[in-house]
């Protein structure tokens, strides 16, 4: 896709930070409802007093902030560049439970106060379409895909559950084979996103309730054509609710859960490498490959697009580690710049108004031209002769003519610059070669660096909840030992009150002894049966005890060996952790190392560069220029632009074909439902429905 002409420019993402009042659980627990932040004065940043630690964004909005006032600051001139033919991403990061989701979609899409980003976005969306001028015509396409597992499932078809990702000049970076709905008003938007709540629900129910843990991708594209010149413009919105992030030590997650926190943890952590990658001059390669994630948000970070990012917050003391590292992401993510541009397709009909126009300016230049020679030659000044332009010069011109030794003297000098510029150009493919060399182990060392990184962090989160674990153990062991202490005591309690009675039995008057009285045979023979039964019942609840006894002491002795077990893997992870880091500072080191050659050696193909710039004179030389800058494109200084090259690639004027739409292929998205036209100029709603028919033939 061409752009309009505009030069692209660079745009840095707009981060506003959002906290949500406390919950139930955070005013209830440590220090109850102690809140660990503050908002200054003009809502810009906010100061973190444990850590004396001051963060700036755009905007802050406090717990009081509307549904509104966030869409009117964060994203409505988001929706603005996309209805101008740019593209444009809102995306909401932040812990689980901090509020992303009562950001994008809000508690009810519907609620006129209380709809999120989303729904508003289609409202102003419809409602630019009604304000554009009559000869603009409008398609509107919508997708919703989740990322769960490192699975993209398409919510308009979930028997698409692993699309895959693909790039290419014209599009840019997209999801293939997604189903993309043709849509006509905001209704059937509203209805689309609710097809997708739903299917997101029974995959939930499914595979466990996992509708907050997976990352939901709402894509819009609005496709624009001029009906004077046919040319198009197509900008894309990406909005996007990010899973939470969550310290698995905290939440004692495990099985399933676990995994599941693993793997948000992981993409979200290379969402941060990425972030990391484009605000770190050092560093030339971003791997947006390493999480579905970060490929899809390609575009939205350091590429074509404008973004907006909302991070969500709690404000309590409960929640400040999560809090204080979320505020650090944002601030990391405002350095970063985009390089956006108006996605245009220039038509036949534009591009041949554009050549007329051309051709008219250049023969307004040559009859300057001509005029300013005419000039100098009534000077007594001799022309130059312009080999270039002989092939312009009009009929009937006299080309001047040439002084033969001096063109022989300069042919010399000429051959003798063309010696040298071969051999430096041998020598330039030569570092060429060697910089290519390095910046392919520079590349394999920051893949191993990032393959460390993440096995550091896996092993972290596995000790995490190991240690969780051991922790419940220790708990569990103590209750034990308590209960185990206090049925010992009991027992010998019973052990005594046995033997008293045991004693007491014996000791009993049996009758026939002399001074007896005849009434107390009487009472002890009546008791008798009594205490015999009450020695049985002691033996049975002393036998009882015993028992449970001797399983509490088992019990006790399996969990001190689960614990030291425990302690075990505790102590091979940390080992293994060790290790880990150490490599990890092996290969930063060697990182480091290549980075040196590397700049080592684009300096000195720069200064050779420039030594070629000074000596090639010729058009010739210029081309060998030209040759020898090309494989230079791939190197450091260039990798940013590449990656932000993006959907809309200049081409030159005159290769009509390379600005025609591309053709449908395999990888392409899937339409589903009729393309539905809206033209700019119908004022009123039905007018937009009703425009739905008469532009069915546009598909
Ligand atoms: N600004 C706010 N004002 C009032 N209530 C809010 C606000 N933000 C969030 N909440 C409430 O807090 C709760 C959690 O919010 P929400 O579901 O949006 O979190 P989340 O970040 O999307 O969580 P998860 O990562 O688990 O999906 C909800 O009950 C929501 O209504």
């Amino acid at each position: 896709m061409a752009t309009d002409g505009q030069d692209p420019h660079e745009e840095s993402i707009k981060v506003c930070c959002r906290f949500r009042p406390q919950n139930q659980l955070e005013k209830e627990k440590e220090q109850s409802g102690r809140i660990c932040v503050t908002v200054n004065g003009d809502g810009t940043s906010v100061y973190v007093p444990s850590i004396d630690n001051s963060f700036v964004f755009d905007r802050v909005f406090g717990v009081d902030a509307t549904q509104k006032e966030v869409y009117d600051y964060a994203a409505k001139p988001i929706i603005n560049g996309v209805l101008r033919g740019f593209n444009g991403t809102v995306f909401a990061y932040g812990q689980t439970a901090s509020g992303k989701t009562h950001t994008m979609e809000g508690p009810d899409i519907e609620d006129e106060v209380q709809m999120g980003v989303i729904p508003r976005m289609v409202w102003s969306i419809f409602d630019g379409i009604d304000h554009a001028a009559d000869y603009i015509e409008f398609l509107v396409k919508v997708s919703i895909v989740e990322i769960y597992n490192e699975r993209i499932r398409d919510l308009l078809d979930p028997k698409k559950d692993n699309l895959k990702i693909h790039e290419d000049k014209a599009r840019g970076v997209f999801i293939g084979e997604v189903t993309e709905t043709y849509v006509g008003s905001e209704q059937e938007i509203f209805d689309i996103m609710k097809t997708g709540k739903y299917n997101r629900a029974v995959a939930a129910t499914n595979l466990n309730e996992h509708s907050s843990r997976s990352h939901l991708i709402f894509m819009l594209t609005i496709e624009q054509t001029n009906l004077h010149d046919r040319s198009v413009k197509v900008g894309k919105l990406h909005l996007v609710d990010l899973a939470g992030s969550e310290k698995v030590a905290k939440t004692g997650a495990s099985g399933e859960r676990l995994d599941e926190a693993k793997n948000i943890n992981r993409s979200l952590s290379a969402l941060g490498n990425v972030i990391n990658a484009l605000t770190d001059r050092k560093s030339n390669h971003v791997p947006y490959r390493d999480s579905k994630l970060s490929r899809v948000l390609q575009e939205s970070l350091g590429g074509n697009a404008k973004t907006s990012l909302i991070i969500t917050c709690s404000p309590s003391y409960f929640n400040e580690q999560e809090t204080v590292s979320t505020l650090r992401f944002g601030q990391r993510a405002k350095m970063i710049k985009n390089v956006v541009k108006v996605n245009h397709e220039r038509s036949v009909e534009e591009l041949k108004l554009l050549l007329e126009r051309r051709d008219q300016a250049v023969s307004e230049l040559r009859g300057r031209v001509s005029m300013l020679e005419q000039l100098l030659r009534s000077n007594g000044i001799t022309v130059p002769e312009d080999k270039s332009s002989a092939v312009f010069l009009p009929a009937g011109a006299v080309p001047t003519p040439v002084d033969e030794a001096q063109n022989a003297e300069l042919e010399e000098q000429l051959q003798e610059l063309r010696g040298k510029l071969k051999t430096t150009s041998e020598q330039l493919c030569e570092a060429n070669r060697e910089k290519e060399e390095v910046q392919s182990q520079l590349r394999v060392a920051e893949d191993e660096k990032h393959r460390l990184t993440m096995q550091a962090m896996d092993a972290q989160n596995d000790r995490e909840s190991i240690e969780y674990e051991r922790n419940e153990q220790v708990s569990e062991l103590e209750k034990l030992r308590n209960e185990k202490v206090r049925l010992a005591q009991e027992l010998e309690e019973l052990t005594k009150s046995h033997q008293n009675l045991i004693q007491s039995a014996a000791s009993a008057p049996t009758g026939k002894g002399p001074g007896c009285r005849a009434s107390s045979a009487e009472d002890n023979d009546a008791e008798r049966p009594l205490l015999k039964w009450k020695v049985s019942r002691l033996d049975q609840n002393l036998e009882q005890l015993t028992v449970m006894y001797h399983k509490l002491v088992a019990q006790n002795s399996g969990l001190k060996v689960e614990s030291a077990e425990s302690d075990k893997k505790i102590e091979r992870k940390d080992q293994r952790i060790q290790q880990l880091e150490r490599n990890l500072r092996e290969a930063k080191q060697k990182y480091e190392k290549l980075l040196t050659q590397c700049a080592n050696l684009t300096a000195m193909i720069d200064v050779r560069g420039r030594k070629n710039c000074t000596c090639g004179a010729s058009g010739n030389s210029s081309q060998v220029r030209r040759a020898i800058k090309q494989p230079l494109r791939g190197g450091v200084a260039s990798t940013r632009s590449e990656n932000s090259s993006g959907l809309g690639t200049a081409e030159p004027l005159g290769t009509p074909q390379a600005v025609s739409p591309s053709p449908p292929s395999e990888q392409a998205s899937t339409p589903t439902s009729s393309p539905v036209s809206l033209r700019g100029g119908i004022k009123s709603r039905e007018g937009v429905r009703s425009s739905k028919t008469l532009l069915d033939r546009a598909s």
